[in-house]
């Protein structure tokens, strides 16, 4: 298949990021091809195994890790980190930077025809490669993510504002559509997978419960909810008309620290939504102050619209009996 050089306009993002980006808008341009197929490629949806953190792997997961790994050997990437593999690659010795990456995002949708993505880190390289991805999600360089859906695009940051482009389905080239994307201030939506209701926290449920009495509690308004289960497409809906994310800890087993992973999907999620106006936190700390521990280290997380982001926090604030009290008794957050 033909890949075309996606015209990023350079004057807009460091040059230094320009190679690393065509790299990976290379890889998409063909990847959406392949993910626009659908059934007709033979089960891009199929179980192929299982990756190190015990979720199952599925064909595409293992075709877009394969598919970036190896473009990415011209883009100066020494190291690379991948939620498909058990631990760091080496991509290119002496090579300026290290990859983060969750290359297919929102694997449950693959069969089903709705979005999903791919999600990205960039940080400085040196010479440990765990190092390299271990440190404070604020020293990001850049981030963003791909997503494939009714359109193909981009949404990147390289720590001055954030950036939408389109592929142009007819010429198959990225184009810019919006060069300072900013999250809507006031929404009604909240997305959080609901049927864990029963495993959450006090704080969560107290938050959600408050939402879910609308008009006639301590809120006074409606609110709508949404649950894609792709985080790239909630995160889009996010950065275009507002509303907050949550995927907290739970009591499963397991779900300690929620489900989401902090090097690939969190923190680079967490660069873009601040760079546009946002919040992102882990529900009480800010998110781009986390250092992971491990690669694939998972994190509680909580992001969109500032004023919602703070308010969950201000419910875990809260003494444990009056954040399990009737919502009625808490006129702190009436309105
Ligand atoms: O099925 P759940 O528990 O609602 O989880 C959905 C979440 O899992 C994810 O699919 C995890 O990402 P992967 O598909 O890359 O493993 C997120 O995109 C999504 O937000
Ligand atoms: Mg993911
Ligand atoms: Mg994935």
């Amino acid at each position: 298949m033909k890949a075309t050089r996606p015209a990023i306009d350079p004057a807009r993002i460091p040059l230094e990021g320009f190679a690393l980006l065509n790299g990976l808008c290379q890889v998409v341009e063909s990847l959406s091809r392949t993910i626009a197929m659908g059934p007709l490629t033979g089960g891009l949806g199929r179980e192929v195994g299982r990756n190190t953190d015990g979720d199952d792997q599925k064909a595409l997961d293992v075709e877009a890790d394969r598919a970036f790994l190896d473009a990415l050997a011209k883009c100066d990437i020494r190291w690379y980190a991948s939620e498909e593999q058990d631990a760091v690659l080496e991509v290119t010795p002496g090579g300026r930077y290290a990859l983060a990456i969750d290359p297919l995002d929102g694997s449950s949708n693959i069969d089903v025809n709705v979005s999903i993505g791919t999600i990205f880190s960039v940080f400085e390289a040196n010479n440990d490669p765990e190092a390299s991805f271990l440190r404070p999600a604020r020293d990001q360089l850049a981030a963003g993510y791909f997503i494939y859906g009714p359109q193909t695009a981009l949404i990147v940051t390289f720590g001055s504002g954030v950036q939408h482009y389109v592929l142009d389905p007819i010429d198959r080239q990225f184009k810019l559509a919006n060069d300072r994307l900013l999250i809507p201030e006031t929404a009604s939506e909240f997305a959080i997978n609901a049927s864990n209701y029963r495993h959450w926290s006090r704080p969560v449920r107290a938050y959600i419960d408050d939402c879910l009495a609308g008009a006639d509690g301590p809120r006074a308004k409606n609110f709508n909810m949404r649950w894609v289960a792709s985080l790239v497409a909630e995160t889009h809906r996010i950065l275009s008309r507002g509303g907050i994310f949550l995927y907290p800890a739970d009591s499963r087993p397991g779900y300690d620290k929620g489900r989401l992973r902090t090097v690939y999907e969190c923190a680079p999620i967490a660069f873009l939504v601040e760079q546009a106006g946002g919040k992102a936190t882990t529900g009480t700390d800010r998110l781009l102050d986390q250092t992971a521990s491990e690669l694939h280290q998972r994190t509680p997380f909580v992001f969109g619209s500032a004023d919602k982001v703070d308010r969950i926090t201000a419910y875990h604030d809260l003494p444990d009996q009056e954040a399990s009290a009737l919502f009625g008794t808490r006129g702190l957050f009436r309105g």
